[in-house]
C-alpha cells in the first residue's frame, strides 16, 4: 500500500533505520530528518536524508510543504534512562518541547497520521509484571514522563483536528537487521543486551549483573525482549492501519514473555560459544523486578505477527553486529 511521502524523525538512529529500510523495500518515498546526535547517516542509504533537528519548525514546515507529507513516523529523542535522571530538562527539551514544536507543524499542514515511538517506562513500576495499555502509567524518571507528556498532547491534538495517531511502547528492543548491514551502534548504550554482546566481542571488559535479589525465578530483573526486525513491521503495519481509517490507539509492543538477566547471559554465552566476565552488583535505582507486555491489542489491531521470537537468534544477531564493530568493518563507535 503507498500513498504520500513519509518523514521519518530519528531516521538514522537504531530503531529509525530499521524501520526506514523496512518502508524502502516495499517501495514507500521516505525523508528522514535526524541531527545525528546519536544517529549514523550511513544507517540510512538510499533514502533522503536532512540533517537538522526537530524543534526547527522552520526546517519542519519547509519539509512538510516540500514533500507533501502525510504520515509522520517519530523516533528523534534521547533515550538513556539514567542520563534522564541526572540531567532532566534535557530529555524534557528534546523529547517533549520539540515534539510539541514538531506537533504544531503537522497540525499546520494538516499531516494525517501520526506514529510515535513510545514506551514501557511509561508504567514505571507497575504492581502486576504483566502490563495491558490499561495499567496505570505512573514513570519513575524523566525519560518515562517526557515521553508520557508526548503521549498525552498526541491524545488531546488527536481529539482537537484530523490528525490520527498510534503511539507504540516498545518493551525491551534489541537485535539487529540479520543480514547485517545495519545496527545498533548507539553511543553510550547501557542496554542488556548490547553490553553483553560488546564483552562477548571483546570491545569491553566485563559487564555486571544489577540485583540477583529480585522476586524472580533466579533473583535477577525480567524483561520482555522484543527484535528490532518485528518491532519495525510493526511501524508498517500502524501505517497501513492509520491509512485504511484507523482510530488513534496505543499499543503495547513485546511477545508477552520475559527472560531474566541470568537467562539472557546464558544465551550470550551460548552462541558466543566462551564465558563472558560477569559480576553481580547492587540493584539499579529504578529497575523493576519485571515487565512483560500484554500486546495482544497490537495483534488484534494491527494484525501483527512477530516472526523473530527466539532469544538467540535475537542475541545472535547483536553478536554478530558487535564482532562487526570491533573488526572495523561496521559504522559506530
Ligand atoms: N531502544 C529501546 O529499547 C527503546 C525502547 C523504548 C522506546 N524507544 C524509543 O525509540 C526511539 C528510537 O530509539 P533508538 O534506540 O533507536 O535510539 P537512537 O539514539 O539510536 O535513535 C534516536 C535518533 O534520533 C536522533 N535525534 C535525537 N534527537 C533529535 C532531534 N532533536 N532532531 C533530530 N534527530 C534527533 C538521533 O540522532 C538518533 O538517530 C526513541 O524515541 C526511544 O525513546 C527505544
Ligand atoms: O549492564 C546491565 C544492563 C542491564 N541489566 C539489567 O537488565 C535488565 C534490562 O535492562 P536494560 O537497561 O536493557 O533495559 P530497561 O528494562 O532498563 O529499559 C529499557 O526498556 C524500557 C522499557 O521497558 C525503556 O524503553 C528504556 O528506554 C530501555 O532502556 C534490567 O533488569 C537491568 O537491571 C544488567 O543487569 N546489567
Amino acid at each position: 500500500m503507498q500513498s504520500g511521502a513519509i518523514l521519518v524523525t530519528g531516521g538514522a538512529g537504531y530503531i529509525g533505520s530499521h524501520v526506514v529500510r523496512q518502508l524502502l523495500q516495499r517501495g514507500e518515498q521516505v525523508v528522514v530528518l535526524d541531527n545525528l546526535s546519536t544517529g549514523f547517516a550511513e544507517a540510512v542509504q538510499g533514502a533522503e536524508l536532512v540533517v537538522g533537528d526537530t524543534g526547527d519548525a522552520a526546517l519542519v514546515d519547509r519539509l512538510l510543504t516540500e514533500h507533501a507529507i502525510e504520515s509522520v513516523l517519530h523516533f528523534a529523542a534521547h533515550t538513556v534512562v539514567p542520563e534522564s535522571v541526572e540531567n532532566p530538562l534535557k530529555y524534557y527539551g528534546n523529547n517533549t518541547c520539540h515534539t510539541r514544536s514538531l506537533l504544531s507543524c503537522c497540525q499546520h499542514h494538516g499531516v494525517k497520521h501520526f506514529i510515535f515511538s513510545s514506551t514501557a517506562a511509561v508504567y514505571g513500576i507497575p504492581d502486576s509484571p504483566y502490563c495491558t495499555e490499561d495499567t496505570p502509567t505512573d514513570p519513575i524518571n524523566a525519560y518515562g514522563a517526557s515521553k508520557l507528556m508526548s503521549e498525552m498532547m498526541l491524545r488531546d491534538l488527536s481529539r482537537a483536528c484530523d490528525l490520527r495517531h498510534v503511539a507504540l511502547r516498545y518493551f525491551n528492543v534489541a537485535g539487529t537487521s540479520p543480514d547485517g548491514d545495519i545496527g545498533q551502534s548507539t553511543p553510550r548504550a547501557t542496554l542488556l543486551i548490547k553490553v553483553a554482546c560488546e564483552v562477548a566481542a571483546g570491545r569491553r571488559e566485563r559487564m555486571y549483573v544489577f540485583g540477583t535479589d529480585y522476586p524472580t525465578p533466579d533473583g535477577t530483573g525480567v524483561r520482555d525482549y522484543i527484535h528490532v526486525e518485528d518491532l519495525a513491521d510493526a511501524h508498517l503495519k500502524a501505517l497501513d492501519y492509520l491509512r485504511g481509517g484507523g482510530e488513534s490507539v496505543t499499543l503495547n509492543c513485546g511477545y508477552g514473555h520475559g527472560y531474566s538477566v541470568r537467562e539472557v547471559i546464558d544465551a550470550v554465552e551460548r552462541v558466543a560459544g566462551h564465558p563472558i566476565t560477569v559480576e553481580a552488583t547492587d540493584r539499579r535505582p529504578g529497575d523493576p523486578p519485571t515487565l512483560i507486555a500484554r500486546s495482544d491489542r497490537a495483534r488484534e489491531v494491527l494484525g501483527w505477527t512477530p516472526r523473530y521470537d527466539d532469544l538467540d537468534f535475537i542475541v545472535k544477531t547483536s553478536l554478530e553486529w558487535e564482532k562487526k564493530l570491533a573488526a572495523g568493518k561496521a559504522y559506530g563507535v
